[in-house]
C-alpha cells in the first residue's frame, strides 16, 4: 500500500458532491459524495444496479447530474462537454474493449495521444508546426507506451488478432497516451482469466507507482478491488454506504449486508 495516500490528508483530483442522477422515476444515484486522493487508487464496488455506472457516466461527463456537483482540481467539470475531458487529464477505459480492432496496435495507442493534445482539426490545418510538433509528440508517447507495457512484438499488428488480455493492455495503453492524471477503469477485469487478472492488478499499482496516475476502479472482481485498492467507496441502491481502507470496509455490517441482499 502507498504510505502516503493511504490517510485523507492528500489534495483533491475529484470531488464529488452531493450527486443526484433520476432517469425518469429512477434514482440511480442519490446525494453521492466522496474525493479521489492524489497518487491513490480509489476502488468503487457495490451489487448490480447500485449506481457505479451511473457515476462513472457522470465522470466521464456522458452523464449530466440532476443535482449535485463533480469538481477536478477545484473546478467544476460539469459545463464541459465529453470531449474536453481528456484534455483536462481524465483519461477513461470501456467495459468491452472499444480499440479500433482492424487498426494496428501502435495506431490505436496513437488515436488516443491524438484526443488528449488536437482538440480542433480546422484550427490546427492552419497550424502545420504544431500540429508536426504534436504529431511527433504522439508518436514518441506511443513508443513510450509500446515499451513500458511490452508491447513491442505485437505493435504492427492489428488488434483484432490479439489474445484478450492483450486487447486489455491496448486498451490500457490508449487511455494512458491521452497523458491523464486521473484514470477512469470500467470493469477493467471482466472477461479475463486468474492469470489475467493478477497481471492486470499489477499493471494497476504500475500506472500509479511508476507513472503517477490517481486510478479510480470501478469493479466487481472483489479480490482485485481489496488487493489493489488504498481506499474503497462502496454503493447501494444509489448511496455510498461506507468508504475507507480495503479490511475495514469489508467488515463493515452494512457492506456485508448489502452483498448477501444482493446475492453476489
Ligand atoms: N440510461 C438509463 N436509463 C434508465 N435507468 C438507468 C439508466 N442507467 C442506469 N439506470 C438505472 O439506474 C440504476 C443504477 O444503475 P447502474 O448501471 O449505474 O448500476 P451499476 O452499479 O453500474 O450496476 P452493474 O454493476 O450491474 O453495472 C439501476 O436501477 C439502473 O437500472
Amino acid at each position: 500500500m502507498h504510505a502516503a495516500v493511504t490517510g485523507a490528508a492528500g489534495a483533491a483530483v475529484i470531488s464529488i458532491r452531493e450527486v443526484t442522477v433520476r432517469f425518469g422515476g429512477i434514482l440511480a444515484l442519490d446525494g453521492v459524495g466522496f474525493d479521489i486522493i492524489a497518487g491513490e487508487i480509489l476502488g468503487l464496488i457495490g451489487p448490480n444496479g447500485a449506481g457505479k455506472t451511473t457515476l462513472f457516466n457522470c465522470l466521464s461527463r456522458l452523464y449530466t447530474p440532476t443535482s449535485g456537483d463533480i469538481e477536478f482540481e477545484g473546478e467544476s467539470i460539469l459545463g464541459l462537454e465529453p470531449h474536453r475531458i481528456a484534455g483536462l487529464g481524465i483519461g477513461r477505459t470501456f467495459q468491452n474493449v472499444a480499440a479500433f480492432s482492424n487498426l494496428s496496435v501502435r495506431d490505436n495507442i496513437r488515436v488516443g495521444g491524438h484526443s488528449a493534445t488536437v482538440g480542433d482539426p480546422i484550427t490546427d490545418a492552419f497550424r502545420l508546426g504544431r500540429a508536426r510538433r504534436e504529431r511527433a509528440k504522439i508518436d514518441r508517447t506511443a513508443q513510450d507506451l509500446i515499451d513500458w507495457l511490452d508491447l513491442g512484438e505485437v505493435a504492427e499488428l492489428p488488434v483484432a488478432g490479439l489474445p484478450f488480455g492483450w486487447q486489455k493492455r491496448v486498451e490500457m495503453a490508449r487511455a494512458l497516451a491521452t497523458e491523464p492524471k486521473l484514470l477512469l477503469l470500467d470493469e477493467p477485469a471482466a472477461g479475463l482469466n486468474h492469470d489475467e487478472v493478477e497481471a492486470l492488478g499489477d499493471l494497476i499499482r504500475r500506472v500509479r507507482d511508476e507513472r503517477g496516475v490517481t486510478v479510480l476502479l470501478v469493479e466487481h472482481h472483489m479480490s482485485l478491488v481489496m488487493s489493489v485498492s488504498d481506499r474503497v467507496v462502496v454503493m447501494n441502491f444509489g448511496r455510498k454506504i461506507a468508504e475507507g481502507p480495503p479490511a475495514a470496509v469489508q467488515q463493515n455490517p452494512e457492506v456485508v449486508a448489502a452483498y448477501l441482499g444482493g446475492g453476489e
